[in-house]
């Protein structure tokens, strides 16, 4: 009888990164991999992510429950959208700021979610730091709104809200409820995650620190628990 529920993050985990956000891609076999793994945990899969909804979908190719926007917006197993946070860091100014910036420098791109704004510089690392001076500078004495150093990338979001707290959330629903956690994430963004699942007496991994640091290493592990009951 499978007593795991597992929680996976997308970028680093099981996606290679890519020079920008639309530009990656999904691995062949990943859609159903992810099938395989929820069906044999009667559901008790959900990714946990920085990316929207619909980019999740859009990944994985069906609608897992998943905490999109790390954590903002939680879809449960039922496809009931739960969204906890009423402030958001969508701010026209911000957005107009740091287009502005990005205009200036080659290479930077924003991204626009539901919640937050990110400014990716993995195609022009040389102006991060000038990046998050700028937002520093926007944000200064806004209350409740916090910067996020992502991957090649800072995030402004509302506070509130983490992938930790999300997995808390999804393991008081059906059907995740009682089982044991199992969290796999490979960045500064999944560790409030893998504490949560230590903290429930499951298990946290990490990218870097428990396999080789590739992608193909945990999805290679994970289709490995596809024939074997766990995790
Ligand atoms: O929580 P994750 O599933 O790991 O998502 C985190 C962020 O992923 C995306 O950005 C990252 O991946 C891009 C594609 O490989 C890469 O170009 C970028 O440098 C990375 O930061 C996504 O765009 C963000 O919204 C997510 O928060």
């Amino acid at each position: 009888m499978p007593t795991h529920a597992l929680f996976l993050d997308l970028d680093g985990t099981l996606l290679d990164f890519a020079p920008t956000p639309a530009e990656v891609v999904v691995p062949d076999g990943l859609p159903a991999l992810l099938a395989a793994l929820a069906s044999a945990r009667n559901g008790a899969l959900a990714i946990l992510s920085g990316r929207t909804m619909d980019d999740i979908d859009g990944v994985t190719g069906a609608p897992f429950p998943a905490g999109a926007e790390h954590g903002f917006v939680c879809r449960d197993s039922a496809g009931v959208i739960h969204q906890p946070i009423t402030t958001t860091a969508n701010r026209p100014a911000w957005r107009q700021a740091l287009d502005d910036a990005a205009a200036t420098m080659p290479g930077v791109a924003i991204e626009q979610k539901r919640y937050t704004l990110v400014a990716h510089f993995r195609r022009a690392p040389d102006h991060g730091p000038a990046l998050r001076a700028l937002i520093d500078r926007l944000i200064a004495g806004v209350p409740d709104i916090e910067v996020l150093p992502a991957n090649m990338a800072w995030e402004i979001r509302p506070a509130g809200a983490d992938k930790g707290r999300a997995l808390d959330w999804f393991m008081q629903q059906t059907p995740f409820a009682g089982r044991v956690p199992v969290f796999v994430g490979d960045d500064t963004t999944d560790e409030a995650a893998i504490a949560a699942a230590k903290a429930q007496g499951g298990i946290g991994l990490n990218v870097h620190r428990d396999f080789d640091g590739t992608t193909n290493a945990v999805r290679a592990w994970l289709a490995r628990a596809v024939a074997e009951p766990q995790p």
